[in-house]
C-alpha cells in the first residue's frame, strides 16, 4: 500500500445474500409482470423439451427397433412441431429476460449515480474515484446477476428440474428414485464451496477497484509522473494491486473448477447407477431399450438445471460481495437534503447574505473549521474574505452554497435560512466560481450554456463578449462549436477562467461566490480577468475568497479570517493604516512571499480572542507600545511587558535572518 492510502476509508459491511436481495428487489417494480412472462416462457420451453424426449423414446421403440418407416412420420411431425414451438417460446423468453435485466441494470446504475452525486465533498476525498467507478460498473452488474438473472435462472432451472424429474418418475419411478437418492450430493458440494467463493470474489472486486483507481490517478497525474520520472513507482503501485487481483482471480478459477469437476464425478456416479439398474431391468424383460435411452436422455436434461441451481447459489453468493460494496455507498447519507417545509420567497431574492454566528467542523475532523463567524453582505456590495492558507475561507463558500449545514448558527439569504430553500433553487440564486475551472467535455457553446440551459446563441455570445472570451473563441478551429475537455491543451488557464466567467454571467444569479478566481493564473492572465470579473460582479452581491489582494481596493469590506474566526474587518485603506494582520498579508503579497510557512508565523503572532476588530481610526503607536514598524499595532501581539522567558520577541517577517520556529512564537525551539 502506498503512503497515504490509509486516508481512504473502507468499511464494507458483510451481509447475507437474502438481505442484499431484499434491499434491491424493490427496483424490479414495473418489471415484475415481464419477469412472470419470462417464467411462463421458461415453463413452456421446458414442457416442449420434455415432450420431445418422450417422442424420442417412442421413435426408438416403434420406428427404429422395428425398422418401420410408417411408424416414423407421425411422431417425427409431432416432434418437429414441438421443437418449433419450443424454439419460438425460448426466443421470446430469452429476449424478454435480456430486456428486463438490462432495464434493471440501467435503473440501479442511475439510482446509485444519482445518490453519489448528492454526497458531500469529503466523501470524494475519502473514496478513490477508480474504486467508485468500479462500483458503478461491475458491482452494479453483479447485483443484476443476483436479483434478476438469478431469480429468472433459478425459476427456470427449478421448473425444468421438476418437469424432467416428473417425466423420469413417470417413465420408470424405481430408476428415478435410485438416481434421486444421489441428488443431495450436488447440494452438499455447492455448500462446501460457497463461503470460499464469496471471500475470493470480495477480494477480486476490491482489487479491481484498486487497479482502476491507480490507473485513473496515474493518468490524471501524468505530468508529475513524467516530470519526476515516477514510472517505476507507478508501475510498482499498479503491480501491487494487479498482484492482489491476480491471486484472487486464480483462486476463484481454481475453486470454480474444483466444484465443476466434483459435480462431473457425481453425475458420472448417477449415470453409471442408471445404466447398471437399466441393464438388469432389460435382462429381466421389465424394460425396453427405448425406455432406457429416453430415461438416460431425461437424466442428461435433468442434470444441467440441477447443476445450474447449485451453481446459481454460488454465483449469487459471489454477487453478494458486489452488493455489499454498493450498499456501503447507498448507506452514506447526503450531508444536506431538500427542506420539508419549502420557503417560497416572492420572486428573485435581492441577494442580502447574512452569516450569523456560524460554527462548523468537517465530519471526522478534530478541530473546528469555523467558529462563531458573523458577517453580512448587501446587494451590490463586494466583500473580500482573505487570510492564510487553511484559515477556513473556502469552508465559508461551502456553507453558503450549502454543501454542508453549519453545526451552529445560520446562513441566511434575504433573511430566509438557506436550509429552507430547495437546493436547486438556492444554487440558482447563488453562483459559485470555484478555485479549479470546471470544464464539461463538450463544445465551448455548451460549456457557457450550462450556466443557463436553453439560452439562445445570441445570449451565449453576449456573455462571452462580456467575459472577454468572444475573441479567442472565434479564433478556435470551430469557434463556439469547438470541443474542449478538462485536460484541453487548446485553452490556457486564463481563457478557461474567462469561459467560467461567461457561464456565470449567463446564469445571472443575484449572489456570486468567487473562490480564488485568480489562483493558478500568472500575473498577466490574472490582470486579464479583472475587467470581466468587474462586469460579472456589477450589481450583484459578491463574496470573493482570495489571497490575491489586487481587487482589495474595490471591496466594500475585507474580512481577514484566521483559524476559523474573523480577526479584522474594514476597508482596504483602513486595514492598511491599522497595520495589523491585513497589512502584513498585503506586504507579504507584494514581496511575493505569500503563503509560505515562514510567513505564516509572524502574520498571526498569537491566538486572537474570538472577536472581530472594527477598524476605524488606527491607534497611536504609543498606546500599543508601537515600535514604529507597524508590528506594535497588532492587538494580538503579546505586549512587551507580558513577555517572559518562555516567549520570544516577534520576529520581523522581512528579516531574512530571523529564526524560523515551526512550533510557533510561544515556544523556544528545542525546549
Ligand atoms: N473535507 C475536509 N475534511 C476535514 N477537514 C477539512 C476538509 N476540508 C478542509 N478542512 C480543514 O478545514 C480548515 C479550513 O479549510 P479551508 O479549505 O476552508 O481553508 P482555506 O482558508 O480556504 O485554505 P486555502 O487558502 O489553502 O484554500 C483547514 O484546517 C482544513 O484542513
Amino acid at each position: 500500500m502506498e503512503e497515504g492510502d490509509e486516508e481512504y476509508e473502507y468499511d464494507t459491511p458483510t451481509i447475507p445474500a437474502r438481505v442484499a436481495f431484499r434491499r434491491f428487489w424493490p427496483l424490479t417494480r414495473g418489471l415484475r409482470k415481464w419477469l412472470l412472462v419470462v417464467w411462463v416462457c421458461t415453463i413452456l420451453a421446458a414442457l416442449a423439451e420434455t415432450e420431445a424426449i418422450l417422442l424420442f423414446g417412442d421413435l426408438t421403440d416403434n420406428a427404429l427397433r422395428e425398422g418401420s418407416l410408417a411408424a416414423f412420420w407421425a411422431p417425427a411431425v409431432k416432434w418437429l412441431g414441438v421443437a418449433v414451438v419450443g424454439a419460438i417460446v425460448a426466443y421470446a423468453g430469452n429476449s424478454l429476460a435480456a430486456w428486463a435485466t438490462e432495464r434493471f441494470v440501467m435503473r440501479l446504475r442511475e439510482r446509485v449515480f444519482d445518490h453519489v452525486q448528492q454526497l458531500p465533498p469529503h466523501f470524494f476525498q475519502r473514496h478513490r474515484q477508480g474504486d467508485l467507478l468500479s462500483r458503478l460498473t461491475s458491482d452494479v452488474e453483479a447485483i443484476e446477476t443476483m436479483v434478476v438473472s438469478g431469480l429468472v435462472g433459478a425459476a427456470s432451472a427449478a421448473f425444468s428440474a421438476i418437469f424432467y424429474a416428473a417425466a423420469a418418475f413417470w417413465l420408470r419411478w424405481d430408476l428415478a428414485a435410485a438416481t434421486f437418492v444421489l441428488a443431495p450430493l450436488f447440494w452438499l458440494a455447492a455448500r462446501r464451496f460457497s463461503g470460499s467463493i464469496k471471500d475470493v470474489s470480495r477480494e477480486g472486486r476490491v482489487a479491481d477497484g484498486a487497479i482502476t483507481s491507480v490507473v485513473e490517478e496515474s493518468l490524471g497525474n501524468i505530468v508529475l509522473t513524467q516530470a519526476y520520472d515516477r514510472r517505476d513507482a507507478e508501475r510498482r503501485r499498479l503491480g501491487e494491486e494487479a498482484n492482489a487481483w491476480f491471486r484472487a482471480s486464480v483462486r476463484s478459477t481454481r475453486l470454480n473448477e474444483a466444484y465443476e469437476q466434483l459435480v462431473t464425478v457425481i453425475e458420472t456416479v448417477c449415470v453409471l447407477a442408471v445404466i447398471g439398474i437399466g441393464a438388469w431391468e432389460i435382462s429381466t424383460g421389465r424394460m425396453t431399450l427405448g425406455q432406457l435411452l429416453a430415461f438416460a436422455a431425461f437424466l442428461g436434461y435433468l442434470y444441467p438445471p440441477v447443476r445450474g441451481l447449485a451453481q446459481l447459489g454460488l454465483t449469487i453468493t459471489a454477487a453478494t460481495a458486489g452488493a455489499e460494496r454498493l450498499i456501503e455507498i447507498l448507506d452514506v447519507r447526503p450531508s444536506v437534503t431538500d427542506p420539508r417545509r419549502v420557503a417560497d420567497p416572492p420572486g428573485r431574492p435581492d441577494g442580502t447574505v447574512e452569516v450569523r454566528d456560524v460554527s462548523f467542523r468537517y465530519p471526522g475532523a478534530d478541530r473546528q473549521a469555523l467558529e462563531g463567524l458573523s458577517f453580512s453582505v448587501h446587494p451590490g456590495e463586494l466583500v473580500i474574505i482573505t487570510g492564510p492558507s487553511g484559515a477556513g475561507k473556502s469552508t465559508v463558500s461551502k456553507l453558503l452554497l450549502r454543501f454542508y449545514d453549519p453545526d451552529a448558527g445560520e446562513v441566511l439569504l434575504d433573511g430566509v435560512p438557506v436550509r429552507d430553500f430547495p437546493l436547486a433553487r438556492l444554487r440558482e440564486y447563488l453562483t459559485l466560481l470555484p478555485q479549479e475551472t470546471l470544464v464539461l467535455h463538450d463544445t465551448v457553446r455548451a460549456n457557457i450554456a450550462c450556466g443557463r440551459p436553453g439560452a439562445s446563441d445570441q445570449a451565449i455570445e453576449e456573455a462571452a463578449r462580456a467575459a472577454d472570451a468572444h475573441d479567442f473563441v472565434v479564433r478556435l478551429p470551430e469557434g463556439y462549436d469547438t470541443k474542449i475537455d478538462p485536460g484541453s491543451a487548446r485553452l490556457s488557464g486564463g481563457q478557461l477562467q474567462r469561459l467560467a466567467i461567461a457561464r456565470a454571467i449567463l446564469r445571472d444569479a443575484p449572489v456570486l461566490v468567487l473562490d480564488e478566481p485568480t489562483t493558478g493564473l500568472d500575473a498577466m492572465a490574472a490582470r486579464r480577468i479583472v475587467k470581466p470579473l468587474r462586469r460579472l460582479m456589477a450589481g450583484r452581491t459578491t463574496i470573493m475568497i482570495t489571497h490575491d489582494l489586487n481587487l482589495a481596493p474595490d471591496a466594500d469590506r475585507i474580512l481577514v479570517v484566521d483559524q476559523g474566526r474573523i480577526v479584522e474587518t474594514g476597508r482596504h485603506e483602513e486595514l492598511l493604516a491599522w497595520g495589523g494582520a491585513y497589512a502584513r498579508l498585503h506586504r507579504s503579497q507584494n514581496n511575493a512571499l505569500m503563503d509560505t510557512g515562514e510567513l505564516r508565523l509572524p502574520l498571526f503572532v498569537e491566538q486572537p480572542v474570538p472577536v472581530s476588530v472594527p477598524v476605524s481610526v488606527p491607534m497611536p503607536a504609543a498606546e500599543y507600545g508601537g515600535d514604529g514598524n507597524g508590528y506594535g499595532h497588532d492587538p494580538y501581539a503579546a505586549p512587551a511587558a507580558a513577555q517572559d522567558p518562555w516567549t520570544r520577541p516577534v520576529p520581523d517577517p522581512y528579516d531574512p535572518y530571523a529564526p524560523y520556529d515551526p512550533y510557533g512564537p510561544r515556544h523556544w525551539p528545542g525546549i
